[in-house]
């Protein structure tokens, strides 16, 4: 692994996560091996790669909703979460695969519910929600979650991630079952975010083509790149002159799109 990381960037001062020397197993299963990475602040740092390779556990683990078995683990300068603290701070937005909704409660609910968490006032909460609900296409906010179809769950969950203004976005595939146009819409208002310098993202897809699709602009910001691709294999072969175990996965920049 650290000859993976050898090939990529080098890592900057201001970094939004540092991974070192991450391990995970469940059980006997390695997940994570030596895990080196390092997203710098001010970009989207994407993951892409098959079911099952680690890329939720990866992020759970940055979150701090699971624990690390070995190794050090940095998000915007600090350990990811307190031991017992669920809810990533107020720096941190964070939608999980599975997502974390009440059905009892409508969209209004739940996004007051996060509001609260993260601090806001009941006007900064409401000015937050009526954008977003404009913006991720949700239907009225007195819904219950219980009678939103998938997608809209999903996008509930990606408006409680966005709704303080975090410095640090942690998305675990937020765009899965949503319309090719609202997609596109998404992947605009990350790059736009990002290009503020002021905020970070790392995200997880299986569908490298959606970035394509939603014209993200493989561009640079102060000779930065804003979109940076890693793809996660299950590592069965020698990949990058590395030869990790099965169980492990290994990291590799996509080429093509940098
Ligand atoms: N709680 C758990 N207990 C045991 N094994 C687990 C647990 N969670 C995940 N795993 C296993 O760890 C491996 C990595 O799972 P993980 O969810 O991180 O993969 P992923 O890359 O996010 O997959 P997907 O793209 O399908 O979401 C898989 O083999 C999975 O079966």
């Amino acid at each position: 692994m650290k000859d993976l990381e050898a090939s990529l960037p080098a890592a900057q001062d201001n970094f939004a996560i540092r991974c070192r020397d991450v391990c995970r197993s469940y059980g006997k299963l390695k997940v994570l091996t030596n895990l080196n990475l390092t997203v710098p602040q001010g970009q989207i740092y994407g993951l892409l790669g098959p079911s099952g390779c680690g890329k939720t556990t990866l992020l759970k683990c940055i979150v701090g909703t699971l624990k690390i078995s070995r190794g050090h683990i940095t998000v915007l300068g600090k350990p990811p979460a307190f031991p017992g603290h669920e809810v990533p701070g107020k720096m941190v937005g964070y939608m999980p695969q599975d997502l974390a909704l009440y059905n009892e409660f409508t969209i209004s609910d739940t996004l007051s519910f996060f509001g609260r968490i993260h601090g806001l006032t009941s006007k900064e909460t409401r000015a937050r929600m009526d954008f977003l609900i404009d913006f991720l296409h949700l239907p009225q906010k007195h819904s219950l979650v219980r009678n939103l179809s998938g997608g809209q769950r999903r996008r509930v969950s990606l408006g409680a991630a966005l709704l303080q203004n975090p410095e640090l976005l942690i998305l675990d595939e937020p765009t899965v079952g949503v319309d090719p146009v609202l997609r596109a819409k998404i992947w605009q208002h990350l790059v736009e975010i990002v290009k503020t310098g002021k905020v970070s993202v790392i995200i997880t897809t299986h569908y490298i083509e959606e970035a394509r699709q939603a014209n993200v602009q493989y561009s640079t910001h102060d000779g930065c790149m804003v979109v940076q691709w890693v793809a996660l294999l299950p590592c069965s072969k020698k990949v990058l002159g590395s030869t990790p175990s099965w169980g492990s996965f290994c990291m590799y920049q996509v080429p093509g799109l940098l």
